[in-house]
């Protein structure tokens, strides 16, 4: 009788030795990831992205979660009657829409992903950008080109901000209680009032201060792509700038990349648009050679 073990069982202990450098590397090292609302498609996602999170942690890596919920605003907007639109990917805000996207960015999104990532077993905080003085926001600028005389008019998003200074205290601190801390995209103003921040432009913010040496953006599409419907692996800030140009990059992708290139700017190593459709996609990029989705490097 053979006591060769199972092929698959082999196949299983390969997977982990392939992991092994990427292990090594990492160890120690702070990972941004922003989980978009797109990405919160269903349950059994949520718990794959959960998991993901308590493994990171588990083998050295500080996990730091910023989610969005842009479908989740939208619908509560309309369940109240609320019309909403965006500009370049960013939702205008009066003062009503900041207070519903409060309500369900901090409220019931930040706390259903810290119970997921408390139920596979790991511990979070659910915080947003005015806890500890984390975020200070100021208002977004924006401005738009009438194509027939060329000349620049400023658009005014009402409460949408962007991060001005980030105090890492907190996070910090939740990190060294062995903590991962979830971030829920709204800020305070030097004027008082409650800033809504594009979910992708607060992870980037957040990554440059941390010094952290990843940056991942779940989001529902396989990463950046071609016109003809073509992956593209990987991209610097100038490959970027001429695909914003060239509108190959419209909607949600522009602040997406924008983030990319700033956090890139502020000294993170990289930053990687993921699908957060694919059921563990983070492990797949981070524990194998291949890689999935696209890589934005200087
Ligand atoms: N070149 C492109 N490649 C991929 N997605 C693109 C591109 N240009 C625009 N998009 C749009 O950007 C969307 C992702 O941004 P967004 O909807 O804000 O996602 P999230 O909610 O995950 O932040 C995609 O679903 C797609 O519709
Ligand atoms: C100013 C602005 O657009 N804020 C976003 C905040 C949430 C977000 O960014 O969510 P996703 O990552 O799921 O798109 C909004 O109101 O939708």
């Amino acid at each position: 009788m053979s006591h060769a073990p199972d092929p698959e069982l082999l196949a299983k202990t390969e997977t982990l030795i392939e992991a092994l450098p990427y292990l090594q590397r990492y160890a120690g090292k702070i990972f941004v990831v922003k989980y978009g609302g797109h990405a919160m498609g269903n349950a059994e996602l949520a718990r794959d992205f959960a998991e993901d999170i308590v493994l990171l942690k588990a083998v050295g890596i500080l996990p730091v979660v910023v989610h969005g919920g842009g479908p989740q605003i939208g619908a509560m907007l309309k369940r109240l009657g609320i019309e909403t639109r965006f500009v370049d990917g960013l939702r205008v805000t009066d003062a009503e829409t900041a207070q519903v996207a409060e309500m369900v960015l901090a409220g019931s999104i930040n706390k259903e992903l810290v119970a997921w990532i408390e139920r596979a077993g790991g511990r979070a905080a659910g915080i947003s950008g005015k806890d500890a003085g984390l975020v200070r926001a100021r208002k977004a600028l924006r401005t738009t080109r009438d194509p027939d005389s060329a000349i620049e008019q400023v658009v005014d998003l009402g409460f949408v901000g962007e991060p001005e200074s980030v105090d890492t205290a907190l996070i910090d601190t939740l990190l060294a209680a062995n903590i991962v801390p979830v971030i829920a995209p709204v800020a305070v103003g030097a004027d008082g009032h409650t800033y809504n921040i594009n979910a992708d432009t607060m992870a980037g913010a957040i990554a440059a201060a941390l010094g952290a040496a990843r940056l991942f953006l779940l989001t529902d599409v396989a990463g950046v792509m071609t016109k003809d419907k073509q992956l593209l692996t990987d991209l610097t800030p100038a490959d970027i700038a001429l695909l914003i140009e060239d509108g190959t990059i419209s909607g949600g992708m522009i602040p997406k990349l924008e983030t990319c290139v700033t956090a890139i700017e502020g000294g993170v190593d990289a930053a990687v648009i993921l699908d957060g459709r694919i059921g563990h996609v983070m492990l797949l990029e981070i524990f194998t050679r291949r890689g999935v989705g696209t890589l934005v490097h200087a």
